[in-house]
């Protein structure tokens, strides 16, 4: 299903649940803007290569507009639309003072060399500095983005602003990141887990886990799981999958992908098909790569009692039904991935202030912010009987329709 479908069918969901009247569920659901631009770079052998990038700016009730900007081969409108307006909801979840955006560039970041990728994104900040600002709109990385693309786009922003380090976040710590915003939202999936597990008396020692993804989030899940004493049997990223029944060396495999390795070629386990990893044997399953990875084909088929949506929408709605009549709990990404937008508002507040923090201080804040929200999810699924994804939709939405209404409509 496409993703803006989908996230619009959750939204009219908890929209109904919470008995929204329907013009302010529609004024909700239509994003404030959406911003289109060509950029053309000259590529290093001197031709001339064009990207479409988008920002699409969904809700800024609550705030100043946040969300990530990805660099991918699949980004198209209705995906960054989709995103944007689960980062609207994912911000009111965590209750930071944002309201939602997304951006992303259509392009294999792989494919392009470093200072091909510098020159793209300083195309696309120049188009669209004029919308997004400290106060309008912080970008920060996503898929295919890191704190080396944030220290690109803060230096051509402040061409045309001045210096003005609180424009985005996930920043290189020497540019006024903030200590812990690398491991921010692996850190906070850690955290989320083990408020579910906590519910149902378990914890991570002991139980199994596969993981889909090892980039920023999947790779700091992955190692904090394991140095908790979880154990990951099957892991997998672009080059391939691989398994191993005792649980694979985290630590290992982080330095052999330091090196310079693949994942498929660490020696530490077994290559296995990729598409069984989203149904292999394991107790908690965490996909941390692409949306829409678990759909009708292969929900069935799934044998984790727990998923931990650190990716964005990577379960469709047709397999959180089939998932929810297995008994299946889904942890939904708007609460379980939040952890890295909670510790960009760390960094925002940190350059606002001028201050910086300890890691431990953000760390504890980390922990403080998505237990809370989790008990704040847990209460709604009470008062309204609803299973965790309606539970944070509805604790989201209506958040954000309480701030709308207060602001008002007047011209
Ligand atoms: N970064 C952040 O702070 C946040 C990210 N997220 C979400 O988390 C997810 C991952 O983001 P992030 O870790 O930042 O991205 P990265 O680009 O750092 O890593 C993405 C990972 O996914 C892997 N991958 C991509 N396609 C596939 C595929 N088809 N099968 C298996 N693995 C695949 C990549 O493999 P390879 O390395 O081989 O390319 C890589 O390991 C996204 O959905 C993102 O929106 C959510 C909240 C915050
Ligand atoms: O850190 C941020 O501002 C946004 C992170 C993001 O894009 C996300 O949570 O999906």
């Amino acid at each position: 299903m496409n993703s803006l479908v989908a996230t619009s069918r959750n939204f009219r969901q908890a929209a109904r649940i919470l008995g929204l009247d329907s013009k302010l569920e529609k004024s909700l659901l239509i994003p404030f803007r959406e911003i289109k631009v060509e950029c053309s770079i000259p590529r290093d052998d001197g031709s001339l290569a064009s990207f479409v990038g988008f920002r699409v700016q969904h809700d800024n009730a609550r705030g100043p507009m946040k969300g990530g900007i990805r660099y991918h081969p699949e980004v198209e409108l209705d995906e960054v639309n989709a995103l944007a307006q689960l980062m609207t909801w994912k911000t009111a979840v965590v209750d930071i003072p944002y309201g939602g955006a997304k951006g992303g560039i259509g392009c294999s970041p792989r494919d392009l060399s470093k200072s091909e990728l510098e020159r793209l994104t300083r195309v696309f900040t120049q188009k669209i500095h004029d919308l997004i600002g400290t106060h309008t709109d912080v970008p920060a990385p996503d898929m295919g983005t890191n704190a080396q693309t944030m220290a690109w786009i803060l230096d051509e922003y402040s061409k045309f602003h001045g210096h003005s380090p609180a424009v985005v976040t996930g920043k290189p710590i020497d540019l006024g990141g903030s200590l812990g915003r690398e491991a921010a939202t692996g850190r906070g999936v850690v955290f989320a887990t083990d408020a579910l597990l906590g519910e149902y008396g378990k914890s991570i020692q002991g139980l199994t886990f596969a993981i889909q993804g090892f980039g920023n989030v999947g790779s700091w899940a992955a190692k904090l799981i394991h140095e908790s004493g979880g154990k990951i049997v099957a892991i997998g990223d672009v080059s391939g999958t691989i398994r191993n029944r005792n649980g694979l060396d985290i630590h290992q495999l982080l330095k052999h992908k330091a090196e310079g390795g693949l994942l498929k070629d660490f020696t530490g386990g077994d290559a296995m098909d990729p598409d069984e990893l989203l149904v292999h044997e394991c107790d908690v399953l965490i996909p941390c790569a692409l949306g829409g990875v678990l759909h009708r084909e292969n929900a069935a088929s799934v044998k984790a009692k727990y998923i931990i949506e650190a990716a964005n929408h990577p379960t469709d709605p047709e397999a959180d039904e089939i998932l929810s009549k297995k008994g299946v709990v889904v942890l939904p990404d708007i609460y379980a991935n939040a952890g890295g937008v909670t510790v960009s508002y760390f960094e925002w507040v940190q350059n606002i202030q001028g201050f910086m923090w300890h890691e431990e201080k953000v760390n504890l804040e980390l922990q403080r912010y998505m237990k809370t929200a989790f008990r704040n999810i847990k209460d709604m699924c009470i008062s309204h009987g609803c299973n965790l994804r309606m539970g944070a939709f509805t604790l989201g939405v209506s958040r954000v329709a309480r701030a709308t209404l207060l602001r008002g409509w007047e011209a």
